[in-house]
């Protein structure tokens, strides 16, 4: 038996940002994975602080923003390279009234220093009421940073490549298979829905597709949105998404869904473009759109890091610290996030 003090289950962004902060604290650990692809493999890795429908924003956007930048430093460290592209999103106007709603709402306190007051006109796509700017916007580099971090975790011994069979849990010894484990976490996105231990915490799917197109003519150097993102990935190759479905429950790509993604990027970009490649996955949302943390009810080294949303950057940055503090320093978990609120 080989003892470590954590297992991780999952290695989407709650599984490996928790992973950094057990690198980082230099515990030992192994992090299972099934080698799916995970929802956040085909996020836009968007970090947005901008409900862009209502142009609000969330509880604790800015101290998820400025940890953003600490976390990222620290990855650094060890994979050598910056995944944080400093490039803001524009939202495009539908009307009048829209402009007129940023224009009152970037007077707030709370708003004031994400909705640029000054409008753009966009160059390459339709925004005949012209677009807003979101200050301290960004975007990560999504497929360098989970090539990046799992060869890492790989290369050093922490990442198993298989699934982790719920039914091979020694409750009684806490071990797994040849390992024995202080602290078991949870971070299997939508698949906790078959966690026997977390199967009653009300995760819901949303499924989301989205597209890599060839465009022949080059938007502005923005991450777009009117519907969805649209921001260049490299060379002429771009990313158009993502869709929210609630119902569509299968794994495969859905006509519909895809013919929606089409006919909105249709909307906004006049030229021709080509799909090159469609994903989807599953967001794992929560009615009352916090993320999900905590201790189970009876086994007190066992807990969920969970519900990410549609903010899978920032929620699993800052709240893997959270989590983390939690477990080793004590800290109180907020009454919003904590698994306990479904207990
Ligand atoms: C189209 C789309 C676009 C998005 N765009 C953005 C965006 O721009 N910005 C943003 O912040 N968020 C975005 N999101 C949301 C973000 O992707 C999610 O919040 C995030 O992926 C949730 O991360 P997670 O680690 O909780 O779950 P997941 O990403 O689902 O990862 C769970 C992992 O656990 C593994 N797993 C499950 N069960 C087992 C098991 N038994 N054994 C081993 N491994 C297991 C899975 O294979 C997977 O790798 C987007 C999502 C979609 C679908």
């Amino acid at each position: 038996m080989k003892q470590v003090d954590y297992i991780i289950v999952g290695a989407g962004y709650a599984g490996v940002f928790f992973a950094h902060q057990l690198i980082k604290e230099k515990k030992s650990f192994k992090i299972f994975y099934d080698e799916n692809i995970s929802a956040s493999q085909i996020s836009a890795g968007v970090c947005n602080p901008v409900i862009l429908k209502r142009f609000n924003t969330f509880w604790k956007s800015q101290e998820q923003i400025d940890y953003l930048d600490v976390i990222f430093k620290e990855i650094e460290t060890y994979t050598s390279k910056n995944y944080l592209i400093d490039e803001n999103v524009v939202r495009i106007f539908h009307n009048d009234s829209e402009k007129v709603q940023w224009t009152k709402n970037s007077q707030k306190e709370d708003l004031k220093s994400y909705l640029n007051p000054d409008f753009i006109k966009l160059e390459s796509v339709e925004n005949s009421f012209g677009a807003g700017k979101v200050n301290q916007s960004c975007r990560i580099d999504v497929s360098s940073f989970f090539t990046d971090i799992l060869n890492y975790l790989e290369d050093n011994n922490y990442l198993i490549k298989e699934k982790f069979d719920y039914q091979l849990i020694d409750t009684a010894n806490n071990s797994y298979k040849n390992f024995t484990f202080k602290n078991l976490i949870f971070c299997e996105g939508i698949a906790s829905n078959t966690n026997p231990f977390f199967s009653n915490i009300p995760i819901q799917p949303n499924k989301g597709h989205c597209l890599k197109v060839k465009l022949n003519k080059v938007p502005d150097s923005y991450i777009i949105k009117k519907k969805h993102f649209l921001f260049n990935l490299q060379n002429d190759n771009y990313y158009y998404g993502g869709s929210y479905d609630r119902f569509d429950k299968t794994n495969n790509i859905n006509d519909e869904s895809v013919e929606e993604l089409k006919s909105a990027l249709k909307g906004i970009y006049k030229n021709d473009f080509e799909i090159q490649d469609i994903n989807v996955a599953f967001r794992a949302t929560v009615a009352d759109r916090r993320p999900i943390l905590g201790r189970h009810q009876k086994y007190q080294n066992f807990y969920i890091f969970n519900g990410l949303g549609a903010r899978g950057v920032y929620n699993g940055s800052y709240f893997s610290k959270v989590l983390f503090d939690f477990i080793e320093n004590n800290l109180n978990l907020e009454s919003e996030i904590d698994v306990k609120r479904f207990y």
